[in-house]
């Protein structure tokens, strides 16, 4: 494939993309007011094709748990787990900013866990930078991790690994627990998080938070005037089948491509089409 100019990493540069891009680039972008592009990468073609379209930042989320490994939840995976993915996306890519998703359990003792196994995702795994789930109790592991110079995501609003004290899959935020929302937000900026994901919280609260903070704001069914906007990349390219989300919208049909091409190799090889000449020693 010929590698194409990662117009958005330019954009978020001023100049060449010689190098990759860092938090102080995205903190620069929220104020020239330009939007960017985020997407979930767990292997590397994916990584490297993300990475030459020009996405900036790519997240080896621990939604892995669901979108690899099968599992119905994101509470099982494990560090163990998702570092070597961690390090395929590091390795396959050149431009993009590449954040470790800390997965369940393995920051939420205290701020001792949490750089301990920030660490780990930096030496091990290569990234650039962690994310964890949570607001104001994530405070102090967030400072600690930011205090030992690994950048912080933050995320809030919808936290997955959180699930049986939110009450399931819903929308967070909405009317008065707004105010928890903006406290959470207020927090992890005042930790030191050089952005935080908003996820499915009302695009009127997202808007909100996105004009109080200093730092990006990365939405996920949290409306449109977030700085940037995360989907995992199955939803985005429709290769997972079944029921979306809401706030995913659908940029191809790979699952359709895939089965296709799966057909139409396995009726060849049943009828004999292939291999052919070209395809024989
Ligand atoms: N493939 C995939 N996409 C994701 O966005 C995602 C994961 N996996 N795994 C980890 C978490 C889980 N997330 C999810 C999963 C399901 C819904 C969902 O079913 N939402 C419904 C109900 C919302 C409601 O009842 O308020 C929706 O219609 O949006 C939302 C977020 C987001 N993350
Ligand atoms: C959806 C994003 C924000 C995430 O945390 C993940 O994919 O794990
Ligand atoms: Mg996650």
């Amino acid at each position: 494939m010929v590698e194409s100019t990662p117009n958005e990493v330019i954009a978020l540069y001023g100049g060449p993309a010689t190098r990759r891009v860092r938090t102080r680039d995205l903190i620069a972008a929220k104020e020239r007011g330009e939007r960017w592009p985020m997407l979930t990468s767990y292997d590397q073609y994916t990584a490297a094709i993300f990475d030459q379209a020009g996405v900036p930042v790519l997240l080896v989320g621990d939604s892995a748990a669901n979108n690899v490994f099968g599992y119905e939840t994101t509470l099982p995976v494990t560090a163990d787990e998702l570092l070597p993915l961690v390090r395929a996306v590091v390795r396959a890519t050149r431009h993009a900013l590449i954040v470790g998703d800390l997965p369940f359990g393995s920051y939420e003792e205290g701020p001792t866990q949490a750089l301990r196994t920030a660490v780990r995702f930096m030496k091990e795994g290569g990234c650039h930078a962690v994310k964890l789930e949570g607001g104001r109790r994530c405070a102090a592991q967030i400072a600690a991790i930011v205090g030992a110079g690994i950048p912080v995501m933050a995320h809030i609003g919808f936290t997955p690994q959180s699930e049986h004290t939110l009450g399931g899959y819903r929308v967070q935020g909405r009317g008065d627990a707004a105010d928890e929302v903006l406290a959470d937000a207020r927090a992890v900026a005042e930790a030191g998080a050089f952005a935080v994901v908003l996820e499915m919280v009302p695009g009127e609260v997202a808007k909100q938070v996105t004009h109080e903070l200093p730092i990006p704001t990365v939405g996920i069914g949290a409306g449109p005037a977030t700085d940037a906007q995360v989907l995992v990349w199955q939803d985005m390219a429709g290769l997972r089948t079944g029921k979306a989300p809401r706030f995913v919208k659908r940029y191809a049909d790979l699952a359709g491509a895939l089965t296709d091409a799966t057909r139409q190799f396995a009726d060849e090889v049943r009828g004999g089409g292939f291999p052919a000449a070209e395809h024989t020693f």
